[in-house]
């Protein structure tokens, strides 16, 4: 689905409030019910103006507001009375929160907030829908109390006037441009001036600014980063959806192209029929099974935890937080060469508009930017790891996500190769260990050596990047591991189903392995006669799973409208759809475009003329 209009994104918004009645009456949050339903997913692309709005303003007016201030904003948020996004970012700094430079001072005289972006580059620069679309926004600003600063804080701020969407005075809001894709997220800046609040416009629900301008800390300040985690669950659930729907297209396209015999003088197969064709397309399919059920787990987690913050319970936060940041890097960085992988595969066509590879791909791609560049994200879960070494060493129990970090540090050397799932798993699992471990030697012998922690974390950081990938994938295989070899459910499934999602770990681990070989090797002997019976199992499991390869894509249940692809039809008639589009280009309409006698026909009498001089 292209970027909306905001006609369209009005549309989604209404049927999102339709299917919450129906769901989940009187309650504000419609995720928990109805996370599961596709038609979410369908209803906000990210290139959905008001994504923002709905999946950042509304929760951090719930999360993060006090019970009257959701009565105040919240409810007229979720009734969509109100149009919000989330304005962090800023022109100067996007990924360092800290240097934040937007300011809110507090005027304990008349119980305001003075707003200020003073630098060109304190301009909020990003936030969804803030060009256009929104005519409000939590300001994510530094708190100063008597030029004292006290870190983040987040204010509701109205920026255009209910009535006629005229900016305030005081707001300098407008678009930023043209993007490479979401080009109808209206993406805008925002400056304030001397812009004043209500003392009860600072969300509270964590943190308060007393009438007297004494300040109540929050018991734990991560969680004013709480919207960003839920984001970044959603990125993950997201983007493994783009990867199926290109998987789809490049799985239906491959069953109806046919090119070059594989012997000579027979007829020319299907491309799918070609062995480096199905390496291209099948392993995609699969990543994005393991990545929906990787990314489900999460959303469960989410769930639970966001229960418990709210309760003020924290606990679960540092396990959440290290999940969400692997997930939301893995899924999409893997979906956006994915997609392109499989644009590829498709050949001429998969370059066409058409075919919707490319507005897939520039839709998936910035999820590696936004909501925590992918780099920063690795870091962030590299420094957790060291944390996390650290209690190994000391013997202490580590969260149950990285349990696997504490069986593998007990093992003097890896076991037996018997090439079993299990087998490979633990191979994976044991490289990652094995990258903790050299992580923490290098960023430990820097401290020792004087460094502060920030630089040893920035010159550890290709060690550091390096263990949180194959933690990554350490996770994702295990969780996948777990739901086909031990799910509870296993029995009630059919022995031909079981044998499809057994080809599927089969392929998933394989690949895993051969794509980390080298970081395997670095702590894993294994034959060159073992590695080439790995060879082998991937060709015939890839043999194996061709004749399911339509049926799981169909299993993936997107309509064609979803789709939009010429390439990717149920119906399969790839070259009469792609006439057909071609037909509708506005270049088709006249015979004769106009170019021609006010450019082209001049452009080359002038030629002609030129030629016939130089003869004469
Ligand atoms: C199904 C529905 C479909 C939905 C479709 C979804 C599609 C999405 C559509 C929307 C499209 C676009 C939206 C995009 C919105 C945005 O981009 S909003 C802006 C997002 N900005 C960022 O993400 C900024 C990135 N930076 C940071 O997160 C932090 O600054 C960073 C983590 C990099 C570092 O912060 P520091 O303050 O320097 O922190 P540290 O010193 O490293 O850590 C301090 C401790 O805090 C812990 N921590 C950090 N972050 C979190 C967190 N989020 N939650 C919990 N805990 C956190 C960290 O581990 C440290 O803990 P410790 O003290 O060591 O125990
Ligand atoms: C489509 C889109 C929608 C967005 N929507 C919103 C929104 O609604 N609201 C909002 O507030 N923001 C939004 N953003 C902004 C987004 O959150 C930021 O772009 C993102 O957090 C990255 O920050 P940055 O752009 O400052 O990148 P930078 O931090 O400047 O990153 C540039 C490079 O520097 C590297 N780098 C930065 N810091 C470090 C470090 N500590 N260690 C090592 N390398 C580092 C990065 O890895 C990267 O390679 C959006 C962005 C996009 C693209």
């Amino acid at each position: 689905m292209a970027s909306m209009s905001v006609k369209h994104a009005i549309a989604a918004a209404k049927k999102l409030r339709s299917l919450q009645e129906r769901f989940n009456p009187g309650g504000s949050d419609i995720y928990p019910a109805l996370m599961g339903d596709e038609a979410i997913t369908a209803l906000i692309p990210s290139g959905n103006p008001l994504s923002v709005h709905i999946l950042m303003f509304t929760r951090a007016l719930r999360e993060q507001g006090t019970d009257e201030q959701y009565e105040k904003f919240g409810r007229r948020a979720d009734n969509n009375e109100i149009i919000g996004t989330f304005a962090q970012t800023e022109l100067g700094h996007g990924t360092y929160l800290r240097g934040l430079e937007a300011r809110a001072d507090y005027d304990r005289g008349t119980e305001e907030f003075v707003l200020n972006t003073p630098k060109l580059s304190s301009y909020k620069w990003w936030p969804g829908g803030l060009g256009q679309t929104c005519n409000y926004c939590i300001f994510v600003a530094q708190l100063y109390i008597d030029n004292e600063a006290k870190g983040m804080a987040m204010f509701v701020v109205q920026i255009r006037d209910e009535e006629t969407h005229m900016p305030l005075p005081g707001v300098h809001v407008g678009e930023i441009g043209k993007k490479m894709g979401l080009n109808g997220v209206n993406n805008g800046f925002l400056g304030l001036k001397d812009y004043r609040v209500p003392r009860l416009n600072m969300l509270m629900r964590h943190q308060q600014v007393l009438p007297d301008g004494r300040f109540v800390k929050s018991p734990v300040s991560q969680v004013s980063y709480f919207p960003m985690v839920f984001v970044r669950c959603m990125v993950a659930r997201q983007n493994s959806n783009y990867l199926a729907q290109a998987a789809t297209i490049a799985t239906r396209y491959s069953v109806i192209r046919r090119q070059s015999p594989i012997e000579e003088g027979q007829p020319e197969p299907k491309i799918l029929e070609h062995l480096t064709q199905q390496m291209k397309v099948i392993p995609e399919i699969v990543t994005a099974v393991v990545y929906r059920l990787a990314a489900a787990n999460l959303q469960n987690m989410y769930n639970e935890t966001a229960e418990a913050v709210y309760r003020k319970d924290f606990s679960r936060l540092p396990e959440l937080h290290a999940l969400a940041c692997i997930l939301k890097v893995a899924t999409s960085y893997d979906s956006t060469y994915g997609i392109e992988r499989l644009r590829q595969a498709c050949g001429g066509h998969g370059y066409l508009t058409a075919g919707n590879l490319g507005n897939i791909f520039a839709m998936a791609a910035p999820a590696c930017t936004y909501e925590g560049e992918n780099s920063v994200l690795y870091l962030q879960v590299g420094k957790i790891l060291m944390k996390n070494w650290s209690q190994v060493l000391a013997g202490r129990e580590l969260m149950p996500s990285m349990a696997y970090i504490s069986e593998c540090s007990k093992m003097t050397s890896f076991p037996q190769w018997t090439g079993s799932w299990e087998c490979l798993l633990k191979a994976i699992q044991y490289a990652c260990v094995g990258s903790i471990r050299l992580a923490f030697q290098s960023y430990n012998a820097r401290v020792q050596s004087a460094q502060s922690q920030t630089a040893a974390v920035n010159y550890s950081g290709l060690e550091l990047t390096k263990a949180a990938e194959l933690h990554g994938r350490s996770y994702v295989a295990g969780n996948f591991y777990q739901q086909i070899v031990n799910s509870p459910n296993k029995h009630q499934r059919s022995p031909q189903f079981q044998k499809v999602l057994e080809n599927m770990l089969e392929l998933h681990l394989i690949q895993i392995f051969f794509r980390h070989l080298g970081d395997i090797l670095r702590f894993i002997r294994i034959t060159e006669d073992e590695i080439s019976a790995l060879q082998r199992r991937l060709e015939e499991v890839l043999k194996e799973l061709r004749p399911d390869a339509v049926a799981i894509t169909d299993a993936f249940d997107f309509n064609d409208k979803i789709l939009s692809s010429a390439l990717g039809c149920y119906d399969g008639n790839v070259y009469e759809r792609l006439f057909e589009a071609a037909l509708k280009h506005p270049l088709n309409r006249k015979s004769v475009p106009d170019f021609f006698e006010a450019h082209l026909k001049p452009f080359m009498k002038e030629n002609a003329d030129n030629a016939k001089k130089s003869k004469l």
